[in-house]
């Protein structure tokens, strides 16, 4: 038991230092396998581990300012960035002082500072849970805090920025047949289900069965204002892991769907095998496809800040610096999807963003490239969500704010487009 609690840690304060150091994201060296060698348990301890020092780690940061002379290199850092979480959140002292001290102790180039990694610690343990509890929330870094406030207020991105710190619980969303009885299953206003403390996901019941898939309450309204039918031809566009994909299928549509990434596309694979659902999958590149279609999901690559609750490590390994690329691309992808719908057809453009840019700005935009374009507000009257959502443009704003006594929501930008025949 020790020893997997040691590994948990080691691996969250690798990924630390991958993620702070590297600029890389969590999922990115999840899926270059730095967590396979781990028992699947000590895989998700690790990944919690790490998720919260990195939501925490201005509060971290603040405290052990008071007992550093100087910086220690990343990886010590990053080994007291954690045990300062941990020790604040309601760790054992002794445990994870002595993790720790063991953890930088056994390293290679950095043993010689256990005995300060001590020392800092156990003041840290002494005087820490206090201090944090009375410490602001922390704050989204400059490159990004400064375009929300100019787009929302700086009262909503300080309440983006709880939602954020508070993280997100798990959301599932049911498939066609029965629902099992999953304890602590709560069913939101959409339809969604989630559940506060899940534990390990593949343990749940119905995970083997296929019986649900993990999807944020957000993420699952595009595919449901789309709202398909049997016998309708349907193209997911940018469908990885497939999520929307699963829904689509659920609603008896045939669909294609499309990824730029094989490995990506691997996980739609699995989730359609597990779920018995079917689809057609085409690994390639969106902008070179032809085809028509009765409706389109066009669910664009985006800077996903909207997903913050749920990926800590976003604004911590990224920097603004691809926004215009990716806003760029989003514009010739929706171009590129209305040439593929046919007359009369309808298509939903959404992003996981809270950029405007990455949003009500590029359908804007778009009816104005578009003139056989409309926004159908319409299409969003659903169970659950609230028409004060919904913009002048006609597409629907979610922000991770919303639903704050439920458990928050993902960032996410809907509109549904109709094409005139
Ligand atoms: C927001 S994610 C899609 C999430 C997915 N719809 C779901 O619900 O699970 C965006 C996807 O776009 C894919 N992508 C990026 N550029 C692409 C392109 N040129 N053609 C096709 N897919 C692309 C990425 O690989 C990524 O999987």
């Amino acid at each position: 038991m020790a020893d997997t609690a040691l590994n948990a840690r080691k691996s969250a304060i690798h990924l630390l230092d991958q993620v702070l150091g590297e600029g890389r994201l969590m999922s990115e060296c999840l899926a270059a396998g730095a967590l396979d060698r781990l028992p699947p348990e000590d895989r998700a301890r690790a990944q919690r581990l790490a998720q919260e020092t990195l939501r925490g780690l201005e509060r971290a940061d603040r405290l052990l300012q008071k007992h550093l002379r100087k910086n220690p290199p990343l990886h010590v850092r990053n080994a007291l960035r954690l045990g300062t979480v941990e020790l604040c959140t309601g760790g054992a002292a002794h445990g994870v002082v002595n993790a720790m001290v063991q953890i930088v102790g056994d390293h290679r180039r950095h043993g010689q500072l256990k005995g300060m990694v001590n020392a800092v610690l156990r003041k840290i343990a002494a005087d820490g849970p206090a201090a944090w509890a009375i410490l602001r929330v922390p704050r989204l870094p400059k490159w990004l805090r400064s375009p929300l406030i100019a787009a929302w207020g700086a009262e909503a991105v300080s309440a983006m920025e709880t939602a954020q710190f508070a993280g997100a619980p798990l959301d599932i969303t049911p498939g066609r047949g029965e629902m099992p009885d999953i304890p602590g299953a709560v069913v939101l206003p959409t339809g969604t289900v989630r559940l506060a403390n899940p534990g390990q996901v593949t343990a749940l019941p119905g995970y083997d069965s296929g019986a649900w898939w993990v999807q944020d309450a957000a993420a699952a309204l595009p595919a449901r204002i789309l709202n398909v039918s049997a016998g309708m031809r349907v193209f997911d566009m940018c469908a990885a892991p497939g999520g929307k994909t699963l829904q689509l299928a659920a609603q008896g549509a045939e669909v294609v769907a499309l990824d730029i990434s094989a490995s990506r596309m691997e996980r739609v694979r699995e989730n359609l095998s597990r779920t018995g659902l079917a689809a057609e999958l085409q690994v390639g590149d969106a902008l070179q496809h032809r085809g028509e279609y009765d409706a389109i999901l066009l669910d664009a690559p985006c800077s996903a800040t909207g997903t913050i609750r749920r990926h800590p490590d976003l604004p911590h390994a990224k920097d603004g610096a691809e926004f215009g690329t990716l806003i760029a691309l989003q514009a010739q992808m929706l171009d590129h999807a209305w040439s593929l719908l046919r007359p009369g057809g309808r298509m939903v453009f959404c992003t996981c963003s809270i950029l405007p840019d990455e949003g009500e700005v590029q359908i804007e935009e778009a009816l104005q490239r578009h003139p056989d374009m409309t926004v159908d507000p319409g299409a969003l009257s659903l169970p659950g969500v609230d028409q004060a959502w919904i913009g002048s443009e006609g597409g629907l704003r979610l922000r991770p704010d919303y639903w704050p006594e439920l458990g928050g929501m993902d960032g996410f930008f809907i509109a549904c487009l109709s094409k005139a025949s």
